[in-house]
């Protein structure tokens, strides 16, 4: 059945027509006759075997790097250069270690000039959407992996970018962390609202979280396939045990698996 959810309007906010890059004149393009449209709430995830250039459309959508050739918008304009409506999140999060958690989170606020009680007010509601209020003065140093992440992601969110866009974020965490993290972000974008695009090399961790999913060629880097998905309705709701032995999602995730071997 479909949710009134899924039926929200679907209006583009990112689009890639025919983009292609090479890191250099004389080098092969890395990523060729890209078509992509990234529509408002929209959760997509992206696979593909290693080097065939997820990070590189990452890059791109994120404005540090540029096309060689086609056109990358957010919404009617080109691309320019970084945007704060448009929040990354890297794998390792990179904060300062002179800062506690609240100093780490407020920084990107600072430069949008909020006044100290909205700046503490917002800090408090994001700390308590990654389940960080009880360390709001600890340091990074006293932090595990995961509650490091989760500092980077408040950070991030607490500028609501209209879309944020995240490489690997979990893919150095223990499974346990992991699916931890994956029900938070789960949450935080249902209640959000934000367009995520997610870069991963876990199929489950796609299928889990996406409304779509993308899979990724290499030689050169191009989008061989795209699945549109439900299941993290599903999750947020029960749980993923429940999704992971559906049959739609082990054929779906048999199929993507397959499609990923032949394309490396
Ligand atoms: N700054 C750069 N200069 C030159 N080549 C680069 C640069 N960044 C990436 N590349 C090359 O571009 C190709 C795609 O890299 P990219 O990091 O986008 O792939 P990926 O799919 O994200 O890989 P992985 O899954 O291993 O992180 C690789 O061959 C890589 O070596």
């Amino acid at each position: 059945m479909i949710s009134v959810r899924q039926q929200e309007n679907l209006e583009n906010i990112i689009r890639l027509s025919n983009v292609s890059l090479a890191y250099s004149a004389d080098s092969a393009n890395v990523l060729e006759n890209i078509d992509l449209s990234l529509n408002k709430k929209e959760f997509v995830c992206v696979l593909g075997p290693s080097g065939c250039g997820k990070s590189t459309l990452l890059k791109i959508i994120a404005g540090f790097i540029f096309p060689s050739q086609g056109t990358a918008q957010f919404g009617t304009k080109a691309i320019a250069g970084p945007d704060w409506q448009r929040g990354v999140v890297f794998q390792q999060p990179p904060l300062y270690p002179w800062l506690n958690v609240a100093e780490n989170i407020r920084f990107g606020l600072k430069m949008r000039h909020f006044s100290k009680k909205q700046s503490e007010d917002l800090i408090t509601d994001y700390l308590e959407k990654v389940g960080l209020l009880a360390f709001r003065n600890h340091k990074p140093y006293e932090l595990s992996g995961g509650m490091k992440q989760r500092v980077a992601i408040a950070r991030t969110l607490i500028n609501n970018p209209l879309v944020l866009l995240m490489d690997e974020p979990f893919g150095a965490l223990d499974a346990l962390t992991r699916e931890q993290m994956q029900a938070m972000l789960r949450k935080i974008w249902l209640e959000l609202n934000n367009t995520i695009l997610f870069i991963t090399h876990d199929v489950d961790e796609a299928l889990s979280l996406g409304t779509r999913v993308l899979v990724m060629a290499k030689g050169p880097g191009r989008i061989i396939r795209e699945y549109k998905t439900s299941f993290t309705y599903s999750a947020a709701q029960e749980n993923t045990e429940s999704i992971y032995h559906c049959d739609d999602f082990l054929h779906m995730r048999g199929e993507i698996l397959h499609l990923i071997r032949s394309a490396v």
